[in-house]
C-alpha cells in the first residue's frame, strides 16, 4: 500500500523545462491517468516521478521522499514501464522479467525459488508462458508490450508507473492488460499511474485523470470532469463528440470533418 504526493514538480531537458509546476495526489490503491497531446510532457512527468530526469519539487511515496531514496530502495517501491525500452537482444522472455527481480535478490545476485515462482506467476498472468523461452527479437509487438509489463510486475512495487502500457495491443489484450492492473489494485492495493492515449479507456480505468498541455496541468478530476468535447477540442485541436457507454461512462469518438481535407 503506497500513496504517492507530488508536489510543484517541474522538469526538462538541458535546461529546457517541459514539465511545470505539477502537483497531484493519488491515494494507495488508487489510479491516476495522465493524459494530453503528444509533446505535453506526459512521459517526461513519469521520469521525473522516478527521479531519472533533472527536476525540481518534491515526491513522497508513503511519506519517504524519492529523491532520498537510494537506488534498490527506490526500484523497490516504484515500479516502471516505459513507453520504448530497451531490450536485450540475446535474453528471453524469462531472463527479461527476472530482472525485475534485481532490487529483491541477495548480495551474490542469485536468484531464489521465490523469484522464479514471481516471474512464473506473472507469465501466467499475462499470457506469456508459452513463449517464456523465446528470445524477445521473436515476439510480436504486443506480445514484447507484455514482456515489459511483466517485468516491472515482478518487481512486486506499490506503485506502478506505466508509460502507454496499451500501445500495439488490440483491443481484447489491451482490456486483458487494464484488468490485470486493476486487479492488482483492488487485491494488493497498488497504486497506479498511467499515460495512456486511448482517452476512452483512460476514463473507464482511471479514478481520477490530469490533463497536460504544453507541459501545465490543464485539468484535473473525475473522467466525467475532464473528458468533455469542450476540452478534449481545445487541448487536442481535434473535433471530438463524447458519448455515453451503457453504463454512463464516456466514449471519446473523433469526428469526422463534413468536408473532405484536399490535398495542397
Ligand atoms: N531526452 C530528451 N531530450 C530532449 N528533449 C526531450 C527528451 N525527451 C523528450 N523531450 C521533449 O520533451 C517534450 C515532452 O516530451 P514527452 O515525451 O514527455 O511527451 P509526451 O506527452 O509523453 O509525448 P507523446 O504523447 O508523443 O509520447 C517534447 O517536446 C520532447 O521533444
Amino acid at each position: 500500500m503506497s500513496a504517492v504526493e507530488i508536489s510543484g514538480l517541474s522538469a526538462g531537458y538541458r535546461g529546457r523545462t517541459v514539465v511545470s509546476d505539477v502537483s497531484a495526489g493519488i491515494e494507495s490503491g488508487g489510479w491516476l491517468g495522465v493524459i494530453g497531446p503528444n509533446g505535453s510532457g506526459k512521459s517526461t512527468l513519469l521520469k521525473a516521478v522516478l527521479g531519472l530526469v533533472e527536476h525540481t519539487g518534491r515526491v513522497l511515496v508513503d511519506g519517504r521522499a524519492v529523491t532520498g531514496l537510494r537506488h534498490r530502495d527506490r526500484a523497490r517501491s516504484l515500479g516502471y514501464a516505459p513507453q520504448l525500452p530497451q531490450l536485450p537482444v540475446g535474453l528471453t522472455v524469462t531472463d527479461y522479467v527476472l530482472l525485475g527481480r534485481t532490487p529483491h535478490t541477495g548480495l551474490l545476485g542469485r536468484e531464489s525459488g521465490t523469484d522464479l515462482d514471481v516471474v512464473a506467476e506473472v507469465l501466467h498472468r499475462l499470457d506469456l508462458t508459452r513463449m517464456a523461452d523465446r528470445k524477445l527479437p521473436t515476439l510480436s509487438g504486443g506480445e514484447r508490450q507484455r514482456a515489459v509489463l511483466a517485468r516491472a510486475l515482478a518487481q512486486r512495487t506499490g506503485v506502478l508507473l506505466l508509460d502507454e502500457p496499451t500501445t500495439g495491443l488490440d483491443v481484447g489484450h489491451a482490456q486483458e492488460l487494464l484488468d490485470l492492473v486493476d486487479r492488482l489494485r483492488h487485491e494488493q492495493g497498488t497504486t497506479v499511474v498511467t499515460t495512456l492515449h486511448d482517452l476512452t479507456m483512460a476514463g473507464q480505468y482511471a479514478e481520477r485523470l490530469l490533463l497536460l498541455d504544453q507541459g501545465a496541468v490543464t485539468a484535473e478530476g473525475t473522467p466525467e470532469e475532464v473528458l468533455t468535447a469542450d476540452t478534449l477540442e481545445e487541448h487536442y485541436t481535434a473535433r471530438i463528440s463524447v458519448l455515453r457507454a451503457p453504463d454512463g461512462s464516456p466514449v471519446v469518438a473523433p469526428v469526422r470533418a463534413a468536408e473532405p481535407r484536399r490535398r495542397a
